[in-house]
Formats: C-alpha cells, structure tokens, sequence
C-alpha cells in the first residue's frame, strides 16, 4: 500500500475541530499488514480487524466537496472498516441534513467506526450496517445520491466491487456518482461501458481513482 503525505489542515472543506481530530488520528495510525496477505483477506476479513485500509485525506475532501455541491442527502459507504470514509460522509450529510448508510462485514471495525463517529459528534448522520454489504445494501430506503466502492478481494468469479455495484446502482438517481478506490478490472470494464447508464473518469489521485456518474 502506498505512503501518502500526511494529513494536513490546509483546505477549507471540513472545519469543525472534533471531525477534524478524529480524522488525523486514524489517519495518523494506519498500520499495514505484511505482503502477500490476499488469500487470508479473501478468505478471513476478520483477520485484519486491526488495520482500516482507509481512504486517503485527497479522496475524502473530494466526497464532502462533491456531496455539498449536489446536497445529497442519501450516500452509501461500501465498505465502512473503522469508519474514515463514513465521517467524511457523515461530516457532509451534517451540512445538509442527510444519512449515511455504511456497510463493513467485520463487527468489531463496524463497533469502532461507530465509536469514531460518535467522537466525532457525527453518530446522528450515520447508519453503520453489520454484515454482508451484498444483504445489507439491498434496500437503502429511497434513491441514493453517492456511493463509495472501496471494496475487499472478492471470493467468486466477480470483485465483491461489482457484486455490490450491481446491488446499489438500481438504487442510484440519474445524476448520482459512485466513486471507485482499488479499480478492480471488472468493475472499471462495467461502469466505463456507456450502456451500463455511466460515464466515467479515472483521476490521479492514490494511484487511480475512479468517478462515475449516471446519465440515465
Ligand atoms: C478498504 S476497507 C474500507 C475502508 C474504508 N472505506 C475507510 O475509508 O476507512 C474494506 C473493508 O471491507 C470489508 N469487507 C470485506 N468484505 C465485505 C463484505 N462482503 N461486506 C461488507 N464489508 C466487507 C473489510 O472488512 C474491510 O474493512
């Protein structure tokens, strides 16, 4: 996993001190696991309690900002691990009044991102689901404005990143986004297939990042 620069307050996206400190904290303590461990994520997420594979500060600046812009107020975090992705969500749905719904398999990273949203002073704007986010994503109660596909090694043919693709975009109004971390070759070949109803950029941020949006 790569190295990034370490987090710094310089933009004027998030301002409210508590968020702001449970942000540099975990981003302060990301801890990687050894090589060659793709066979137990696959196989074992409990596993890796201890480690948030988080997105980066660059990836969550560009969900609140975008998630302000639109004034979405329902957004889904696929998956949620110790929570970064759903407080920069949750620090957005707070502007505008919304919910995140999370989703993260492990119980004990789902119990900790709770926790770090509460830190946060975020738990109202948050929905931490446990389970299978292929179960638990099945109905989010209305239509989505923006979700994140930060997936996990899949076991079957498909990435758990189009399996639970292909649960949520139903659930997507046109003109929603869905942001890709990882870009995992069959869900990059699904979403820049203009009659799957998405057009798409990959951005140079962590490596490659991927935005989509629906179109019809
Ligand atoms: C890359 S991490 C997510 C990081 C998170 N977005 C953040 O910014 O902190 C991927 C997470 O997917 C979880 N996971 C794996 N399989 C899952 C499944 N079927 N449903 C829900 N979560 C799953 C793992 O436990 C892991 O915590």
């Amino acid at each position: 996993m790569k190295e990034h620069p370490p987090f710094q307050l310089a933009n004027n996206t998030i301002t409210d001190p508590h968020i702001l400190a449970v942000i540099t904290r975990l981003d302060s303590t990301r801890t990687f696991p050894a090589q060659g461990s793709r066979e137990a994520m696959i196989t074992d997420p409990a596993a890796f309690a201890e480690h948030g594979f988080s997105i980066h500060p660059a990836q969550g600046e560009l969900i609140y900002l975008l998630c302000r812009a639109m004034r979405a107020t329902r957004v889904v975090d696929f998956a949620t691990s110790i929570g970064m992705s759903a407080l920069y969500f949750a620090a957005a749905m707070k502007e505008t009044g919304g919910q995140v719904i999370g989703a993260e398999l492990v119980p004990e990273k789902a119990e900790v991102a709770r926790r770090n949203l509460a830190e946060a002073g975020l738990a109202d704007y948050a929905d931490i689901r446990s389970g299978d986010a292929r179960h638990t994503l099945k109905d989010l109660g209305g239509p989505v404005d923006f979700v994140l596909i930060d997936g996990w090694p899949g076991n079957s043919g498909h990435s758990l990143a189009y399996e639970v693709l292909q649960v949520v975009a139903p659930q997507l109004r046109v003109g929603g986004y869905v942001l890709n971390d990882n870009a995992e070759p069959d869900f990059i070949s699904y979403i820049r297939n203009p009659a799957n109803s998405f057009i798409s950029v990959s951005l140079p941020i962590k490596g490659s990042t991927e935005l989509a949006v629906k179109v019809f």
